[in-house]
């Protein structure tokens, strides 16, 4: 940050921001200990509670009331108390670094500007009172991030406020200490971004709020679209932003909105740790994380032992590009497919059906009245559930006419024999004998502890349970963020779809599909959302140097990106004659050992190679860490992955190994794995003519 410093830039000396600071620290003091002077009242109150009612439940009334108001009572007070503790929690994050911008707003009709300090969260002296810092994402504080001085305006609860913005200031406080500050409004923006973007203090994902563009503030204060389409160049802060609206959204819908209502779709764990942080840091909770994959082989388990993962099948794809299997892969994937099973779905209505009269001590129903039932009373029901319908209404009349309240044993018994009218409820035989019908090969017929699904039909297969199971909708989450949106295919969009009615952040870069073919999935998720989606291109990339990018760039032919000034080292290319040299090449120019750096990663194409560059870089480097698709860290030192482990994050070197063949996935991959580079990014090939690859 010393270069920020030596720019010439505005400073004051001894400024109000200096002086604001030091009454800020005294009051934030003070509150952290009327906070701590409440939670120490608090649990005497709780433990006085617990002494009462050991004392004292022996003699309490018999129905309970006395103890059900002392239960809601210490409820209340443990409630309290939490709430002081985050509270306090905040207060203390607080105390670090109290405030980072300021923005003088003269409302229309005045004639003094009111001074409105920003931080990352309110504060105010007593509740009611006025705030002495504005949380980022109170309506004042959009002016901080859409507005250079001059005619400004911001949406309040009461309608939009116009005025003009006479001053704006920055600010960057470490430890309760001005490091520096000053005025803002001749387009400094760019080099506290440019300092921010430069540093390589933090390890994982940080949070932007001192630095949010223009653009971004306008996503993440989106509350307007119910499904938001985000598609970004690499590095133009996609994951960030989401982060960012997510506690933007929390914020602005305490009542109906809590963390454990939003859920993220993520590649994977390490991933999900990569991110974990920022929302903690933005004041609120954690949100839940999923990887969709994980999700769908847990639906299918009681189908089948176990499914091939999605890894497997890019390394078989990198192993040997069978042009054929993986445009039969795509096409199982697709809406010409799902149209195909629609249609042996429609068959399976008739062809799986066995209809028989059924009795039971004296009460029967007879193939007709049970046909009828079927097709037409509980026609909306899926096929496979539809029986449990029956079933219900055979008993339910059972019951009524005897008065009776049929035992366990007896409902068993009835299950069985409405369920035998089926020829079989089995979704792996049903999907199997689909994938025949359409000329494909069947899946291989043995037993539950044989089944291994292949990634190809796994979600073909969930969609068919879905089609022929009712599906329980996912009513406790009321936002969905899907990262990678790329990564999904048309087939697994239909089946979010069923899934989620919230609304829903998606995010993506077309450039980083995974795959030899660039997927847009803007080619159809209007289709699948209708009116209610909304796209924004984020076109500006902040990620890496001009020079890593424009390389980046090239090696896929990506156009239209907007670097941001910021300039490195040059993309260092060479070529061996084997893995091992590449990787001592690496070990060479490595600056973690000099504590330049705190990340780098060498990132290979496969697996293999990642196992080899991990065991060897370990022996010699012991800050050396193996990423695979089990893990679930990210952590300060080397790190050793593959390309497509490594998506969405990023290192502040990168080492990008690879063979020379140059296939459209291998460019893909290039691209992912040079787009991960904060500062210094150097690309190694094996020549050609290397059979041994290691030695
Ligand atoms: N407004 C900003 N201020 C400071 N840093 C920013 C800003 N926007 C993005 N960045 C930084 O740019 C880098 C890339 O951000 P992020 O990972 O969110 O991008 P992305 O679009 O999700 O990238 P990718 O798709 O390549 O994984 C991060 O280091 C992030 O902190």
């Amino acid at each position: 940050m010393i270069f920020l410093i030596e720019l010439k830039l505005w400073r004051t000396s001894m400024s109000q921001g200096t002086e604001f600071l030091t009454l800020i620290n005294e009051k934030l003091k003070h509150k952290i200990q009327e906070v701590n002077h409440a939670l120490l009242e608090g649990q005497k109150e709780i433990e006085s509670m617990h002494t009462y009612y050991w004392d004292n439940y022996t003699e309490m009334d018999q129905y309970g009331y006395e103890n059900f108001d002392n239960q809601q009572a210490l409820f209340q007070q443990v409630n309290a108390n939490q709430e002081q503790f985050i509270y306090r929690q905040r207060l203390e994050k607080m105390i670090d670094s109290p405030f980072f911008g300021r923005v003088d707003f003269c409302y229309e009709g005045e004639e003094e500007p009111e001074q409105f300090y920003i931080g990352i969260g309110n504060f105010s002296e007593k509740t009611g009172h006025v705030p002495l810092i504005y949380d980022w994402r109170a309506p004042v504080s959009g002016l901080f991030y859409d507005y250079d001085k001059g005619a400004a305006c911001y949406t309040a609860p009461a309608g939009v406020l116009h005025g003009e913005i006479t001053s704006k200031w920055q600010y960057k406080i470490r430890r309760g200490k001005m490091v520096y500050e000053f005025e803002s409004d001749v387009k400094i923006d760019d080099d506290i971004l440019k300092a921010e973007l430069g540093s390589n203090g933090d390890v994982q994902l940080k949070n932007i709020v001192r630095t949010i563009q223009k653009e971004q503030n306008a996503i993440i204060r989106n509350t307007k679209d119910k499904i938001m389409v985000i598609q970004g160049a690499a590095g133009s802060g996609k994951t960030s932003v989401a982060l960012h609206r997510i506690a933007y959204l929390l914020y602005h819908d305490r009542e109906h909105l809590k963390s454990s209502n939003i859920l993220v779709l993520s590649p994977n764990s390490v991933f999900s740790d990569y991110i974990s942080h920022i929302l903690p840091e933005l004041g609120e909770e954690n949100i839940q994380e999923m990887s969709f994959d994980l999700y769908a082989y847990k639906e299918l388990k009681s189908f089948v032992y176990d499914c091939e993962d999605r890894y497997h099948q890019i390394e078989r794809e990198l192993a040997f590009a069978d042009k054929k299997q993986i445009k039969r892969m795509r096409w199982k994937q697709s809406k010409e497919f799902l149209d195909e099973a629609e249609a042996f779905l429609l068959e399976l209505e008739d062809e799986l059906m066995n209809f028989r009269t059924v009795e039971y001590k004296g009460f029967e129903k007879t193939e007709q009245e049970i046909l009828n039932l079927f097709y037409f009373k509980f026609q909306d029901i899926p096929l496979l559930s539809r029986m449990e319908a029956v079933l219900e209404y055979f008993i339910d009349e059972y019951e009524t006419l005897k008065d009776c309240t049929l035992p366990e044993e007896e409902r068993d018994m009835l299950y069985g024999k409405f369920m035998k009218m089926y020829e079989t409820k089995d979704l792996y035989v049903l999907y199997s004998r689909f994938l025949k019908r359409t000329g494909l090969k069947a899946l291989p017929h043995c037993s539950y502890e044989k089944r291994l699904l292949p990634y190809e039909d796994v979600y073909p297969m969930l969609y068919f349970k879905y089609r022929l199971f009712s599906v329980t909708q996912q009513k406790t989450i009321k936002h969905l963020v899907i990262d990678e949106m790329q990564d999904y295919s048309y087939l697994q969009y239909i089946i979010l779809k069923e899934l989620f009615h919230c609304p829903m952040t998606i995010l993506g870069d077309k450039a980083q599909t995974m795959e030899a073919e660039v997927q847009d999935v803007l080619e159809f998720l209007p289709e699948i959302y209708g009116k209610q989606i909304r796209v924004i291109y984020m076109n500006k990339s902040y990620r890496n140097t001009v020079e890593i990018a424009s390389y980046a760039n090239e090696i896929t032919d990506v156009q239209g990106v907007e670097l941001f000034e910021r300039h490195g080292k040059p993309v260092e290319e060479k070529t061996f004659s084997t893995l091992t040299e590449m990787l001592e090449e690496a070990l060479k120019n490595l600056k973690l050992q000099e504590n330049e750096y705190e990340t780098a990663a060498v990132i290979t194409t496969t697996e293999e190679e990642a196992v080899f560059a991990y065991q060897y870089l370990k022996e010699k480097f012991p800050q050396t860490f193996y990423i695979d698709k089990d893990s679930s860290v990210f952590q300060k030192g080397l790190t050793v992955t593959t390309f497509y482990l490594a998506k969405g994050l990023e290192f502040d070197q990168v080492f990008g190994i690879s063979e020379k063949r140059n296939t459209p996935l291998l460019k893909q991959a290039g691209y992912i794995c040079a787009t991960r580079a904060l500062h210094e990014l150097y690309m190694y090939q094996l020549e050609e003519e290397s059979h041994d690859k290691r030695a």
